[in-house]
């Protein structure tokens, strides 16, 4: 596994080294193109008592599948996401949030993601993303 640059902005709220209140992730990349977090989630991202809040754990899914499309050198913005709730997610212990690429077609790239603990899946995810541009993706920057 090695860590991936991944060229985000810098203040994304899923990875931006910049933005000090958001979760700050960092992402490994297998050869294979597997995308695998490590991460303990702080308490203000609490949801239910002691459990990580639903949107974070869709935030978490789709910052890794977003990895996964970067992986393959592809810049997608997420268009459809469904979650799978399994269980919940504790904060502050160490989750394993995995996802990787699964096909293109055309603009369009179908991810999948998972969120472990000791093995056993919390939560899973599945995304289709659309290839944009890198002048789309950036025109509001200059506001
Ligand atoms: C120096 C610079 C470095 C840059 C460094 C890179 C940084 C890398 C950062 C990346 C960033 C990621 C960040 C995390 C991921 C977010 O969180 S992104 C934020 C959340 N997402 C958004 O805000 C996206 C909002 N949506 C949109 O802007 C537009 O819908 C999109 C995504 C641009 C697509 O619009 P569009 O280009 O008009 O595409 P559209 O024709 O509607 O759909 C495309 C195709 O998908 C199909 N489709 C649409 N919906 C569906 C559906 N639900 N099911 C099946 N098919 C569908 C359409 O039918 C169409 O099919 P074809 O006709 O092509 O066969």
């Amino acid at each position: 596994m090695r860590p991936l640059a991944h060229g985000a902005a810098h203040h994304c709220f899923g990875c931006g080294k910049a933005n000090r209140s958001g979760l700050r992730l960092n992402f490994l990349v297998s050869d294979e193109g597997l995308i695998v977090c490590r991460t303990k989630i702080p308490a203000r991202f609490e949801g239910p008592p002691g459990y990580v809040h639903g949107g974070v754990i869709a935030t978490l899914l789709d910052e890794a599948m977003s990895k996964a499309n970067r992986a393959c050198n592809v810049i997608a913005m997420t268009r459809h996401l469904e979650v799978d709730y399994r269980r919940p997610v504790p904060l502050r212990s160490t989750i394993e949030i995995t996802a990787r690429h699964l096909k293109a077609e055309g603009r369009k790239h179908f991810c999948e993601a998972e969120i472990r603990l000791h093995g056993e899946t919390l939560a899973s995810g599945k995304a289709l993303f659309i290839a944009v541009t890198k002048q789309f993706l950036l025109s509001r920057t200059k506001d």
